[in-house]
């Protein structure tokens, strides 16, 4: 079925001449015709077809922009999970900047992600944190899921701690554990649904990157160690990780599949955004907490909500501020400022 949109013949939601034909977003470099020198088109062309809606240009603008915005010129970063964004209200001399007043930057639609940015200082140290992230359910592309770690490495991120709810498949994980991440199976990618994919702009990272040490051996050794000083090691573990698309909770059935490939915890995010982190060359510390049990039979009362979520996160808060803080101590020990 074709109709006009923006100039463009749609046929199908797709201009089938220049690619999808979007309304342009706030009209950054967009001259409204929607042809090919039109930073609409380019920027929109690609968009859920070749994965590549955001060029080097259109990071470089959103980095731009905030590097005006803000003094603060943080080496680390912080992604927030489900219920997580209190670790952002740890920090001193906060700025917020809401995500829906930067160029290019989707927005937050999930319950408990509030979306904005955060810079301040954590132990003396400036940072950028992301109060709220991008999810595949929410309708974006995963390329747009990940986009905000390359602003970041673009603004001089060094290092990356990603978060995020998640249930537990390992039998020995109780609700409220921390997961240290040491590995992950990125299911979406088995299925071609992968940040990296579409053209490749080696300004950001090489076409084939090794993701096999994705998350930093030194980095997850320190936090097995904070945990002990913290007196929290019998609730803290080393795991392997998986990203589903969601927005729904696994089947009985795909836990019982997931756990015969040995991961330990489930959930929706963090994998694109470390894929991106190791092509940019950002050093990733990665964790989940433990949510929800992930109920693995049929007889189980139970079910996963994201009430139970939010709730555990909430009950985690103060825990959970206090490992980051020192990860982030630890961090700037070994180098980042
Ligand atoms: O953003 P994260 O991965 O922490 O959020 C998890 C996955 C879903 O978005 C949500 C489900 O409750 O929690
Ligand atoms: N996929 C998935 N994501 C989650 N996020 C928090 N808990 C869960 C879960 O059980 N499964």
């Amino acid at each position: 079925m074709s109709r006009k949109m923006n100039g463009c013949t749609v046929t199908n939601g797709y201009n089938l001449e220049n690619g999808p034909c979007l309304p342009s977003k706030n009209g950054f470099g967009c001259n409204n015709d929607h042809s090919a020198s039109c930073n609409c088109y380019k920027r929109t062309r690609y968009m859920d077809i070749d994965c590549q809606s955001y060029t080097y240009e259109d990071i470089r603008e959103t980095s731009g922009f905030l590097l005006q915005k803000t003094k603060y010129r943080p080496e680390i970063g912080i992604i927030c999970g489900s219920g997580l964004g209190s670790l952002a209200e740890s920090l001193t001399e906060k700025q917020y900047i809401p995500y829906k007043e930067v160029p290019h930057f989707p927005v937050s639609t999930v319950k408990g992600h509030v979306g904005q940015l955060v810079f301040g200082m954590l132990q003396g140290v400036p940072i950028m944190c992301m109060q709220g992230r991008f999810h595949y359910y929410e309708g974006y592309p995963i390329c747009k899921c990940a986009m905000p770690v390359r602003v970041m490495k673009m603004i001089g991120v060094n290092y990356l701690i990603a978060t995020n709810a998640a249930g537990g498949l390992n039998e020995s994980y109780n609700v409220g554990d921390i997961v240290v991440i040491k590995d992950h199976v990125n299911f979406m990618g088995f299925a071609g649904v992968n940040p990296l994919r579409g053209p490749n702009d080696e300004r950001f990272g090489p076409r084939f990157p090794a993701v096999s040490k994705a998350y930093n051996a030194e980095l997850r050794a320190a936090a097995l160690k904070i945990g002990k000083e913290m007196g929290i090691q019998n609730s803290l573990h080393e795991g392997v990780y998986t990203c589903l698309g969601g927005p729904n909770f696994e089947t009985i059935a795909e836990l019982a599949a997931m756990k015969v490939l040995g991961i330990d915890a489930v959930g929706m995010s963090t994998v694109h955004e470390v894929i991106v982190a190791c092509h940019s060359g950002i050093t990733v510390f990665a964790f989940s907490l433990i949510t929800n049990k992930c109920l693995t039979t049929y007889d189980d009362d139970d079910v996963a909500n994201h009430e139970e979520v939010m709730e555990t996160a909430k009950n985690k808060e103060d825990v959970l501020k206090e490992f980051v803080s020192r990860m982030v101590q630890h961090i700037q020990k070994i180098g980042g400022k």
